[in-house]
């Protein structure tokens, strides 16, 4: 795409413009990547690369480390659930060592989900190109870096190039308005806008989320909220960094120190969208109008105010969407008209690279405070160092005297690839970012919430208004 004109450049502009290489007239450009993370999925690059011979080009520049296939009964590759989980982790640290590349394992105290490490350990910074075989790695953009998900061919040419072909996407702005009410969260935040542009609402765009809501946002509410562009269709969701971005990213391992530091500042402060620049599509969205939400369906965008009743697919004009939705409600064993707050659940999942950071835990924690769960629930926090912080607070033991399990940190229940899964035909209040059909097991019934909507659940054994339990 050539420059717009005279009007001034969007912050996706400025990043991308740095990062490119080449630009043909038409096609892909060939973009420059600062970082490429890599968990297990990787192995199929890897064989490319084997295959090819090629080697690694940048290995200071790629971080691994095993999530997605982790236990979270225990710490070694021997607690894996099956013999074929455990050879799936130790083929990646073999890949690992084989690639001489950053490598946080299983016994590291670095280890997590790559979505929470990359941010927790500085390693994903303003400005950068960052890309991970994963589609969640919009989860990066909260730091205002470009930041998506890619596949594993594309992977190995960024392993033996650290560049990738890459088409621009448009860019839309998602400004939210106002400020939340009572209760109300990052995540709550994202499921509404995901509901009112749909799960291929952005199909096509990056997304940079703006207005005085964002900006009044921590980071982490931020990267719950840019974790979850993907499930709008959005290639990657960004943030313009500013001060609480910094003051988040200061003193990091990965981080710029001293002159370095300052440095980095100065050019961190030119990422911002130009006041007259122009986006493809703008949207504006009142956050004092978003209550606390809980998906009824097998899409993000199947959500509704925790208030609410199960739609009624009969008022649907367009006879697919009638077919999908009622497909929807029967998968989730659910009639139209039902009360959300009348729907009993099985168990709950906390955890997941949208909500398994120290914030995610303390809110949950502050609801289950003293107050005992009536259904078996599971806690993963999102990396070992969320683990061992949360457990300087405490937060374990009111996990724990709840009735919850505290487990080792990975991907878990969010995607049931490690053996935890959610029996077929129970339903499970989880704060990750997909219900899917047999997300979390085959025939499980995913209700996508907040952490503190997911304690709330836990308590009372179905879905709850959590402002009806805070303190
Ligand atoms: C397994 C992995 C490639 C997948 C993804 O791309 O997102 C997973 O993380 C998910 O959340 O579904
Ligand atoms: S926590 Fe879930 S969404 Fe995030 S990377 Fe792991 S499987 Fe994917």
């Amino acid at each position: 795409m050539q420059a717009r004109g005279k009007a001034g450049r969007t912050l996706f502009d400025k990043i991308w413009d740095r990062h490119e290489i080449h630009r043909p007239d038409a096609g892909p450009s060939l973009l420059y990547v600062d970082r490429d993370f890599i968990h297990e999925g990787s192995f199929h690059a890897f064989a490319d690369l084997r295959k090819r011979g090629l080697t690694v080009a940048r290995p200071d520049q790629v971080f691994g480390m095993p999530d997605h296939y982790v236990p979270t009964a225990g710490r070694s590759a021997e607690a894996a659930a099956t013999p074929e989980l455990r050879q799936m982790i130790e083929t990646f640290d073999r890949n690992m060592k084989w690639a001489g590349v950053n490598h946080f394992p299983l016994d590291d105290d670095r280890q997590g989900i790559v979505h929470v490490v990359g941010p927790e350990q500085g390693i994903t910074l303003p400005g950068f190109i960052v890309v991970c075989s994963d589609s969640h790695t919009s989860t990066h953009g909260a730091l205002g870096a470009i930041a998506f998900g890619i596949g594993q061919s594309e992977n190995a040419h960024v392993l033996a190039t650290q560049t990738l072909w890459q088409r621009r996407p448009k860019v839309m702005r998602i400004n939210v308005t106002g400020s939340r009410g009572h209760g109300v969260t990052a995540k709550d935040v994202i499921l509404s806008i995901i509901g009112m542009i749909g799960a291929g609402g952005a199909t096509g765009y990056a997304i940079e989320y703006a207005g005085p809501c964002i900006e009044a946002m921590s980071m982490e509410e931020r990267l719950t909220i840019c974790n979850m562009s993907i499930e709008a269709g959005a290639r990657c969701g960004i943030v313009a960094p500013d001060e609480t971005t910094y003051a988040y990213l200061k003193g990091r391992p990965y981080a710029p120190s001293g002159a370095l530091w300052e440095a980095a500042l100065t050019d961190w402060r030119l990422l911002r969208s130009d006041l007259d620049a122009r986006f493809d599509r703008e949207i504006e969205i009142d956050a004092g109008d978003i209550a606390p939400m809980v998906t009824w369906g097998t899409s993000p965008e199947h959500v509704a105010g925790i208030n609410s009743v199960v739609p009624d697919p009969a008022e649907q004009p367009d006879e697919q969407r009638r077919k999908t939705l009622q497909a929807a409600l029967d998968y989730m064993g659910l009639q139209a008209g039902r009360r959300l707050d009348d729907i009993a659940i099985d168990m709950v999942f906390i955890g997941s690279c949208t909500n398994s950071r120290l914030e995610d835990l303390r809110d949950a924690a502050a609801v289950l405070r003293g107050r005992k769960a009536v259904i078996p629930g599971m806690v993963v926090p999102g990396s070992a160092q969320v683990k061992q912080a949360a457990e300087a607070e405490g937060l374990d033991l009111i996990f724990k005297d709840a009735g919850l399990m505290w487990l080792e940190p990975g991907c878990s229940l969010c995607a049931a690839m490690n053996g935890d899964i959610v029996p077929a035909g129970k339903r499970c209040a989880s704060t990750s970012n997909r219900n899917f059909v047999g997300r979390q097991g085959a025939g499980s019934r995913t209700h996508l919430l907040s952490p503190t909507m997911a304690a709330a659940a836990a308590i009372r054994g179905k879905l709850t208004d959590v402002r009806e339990l805070m303190r």
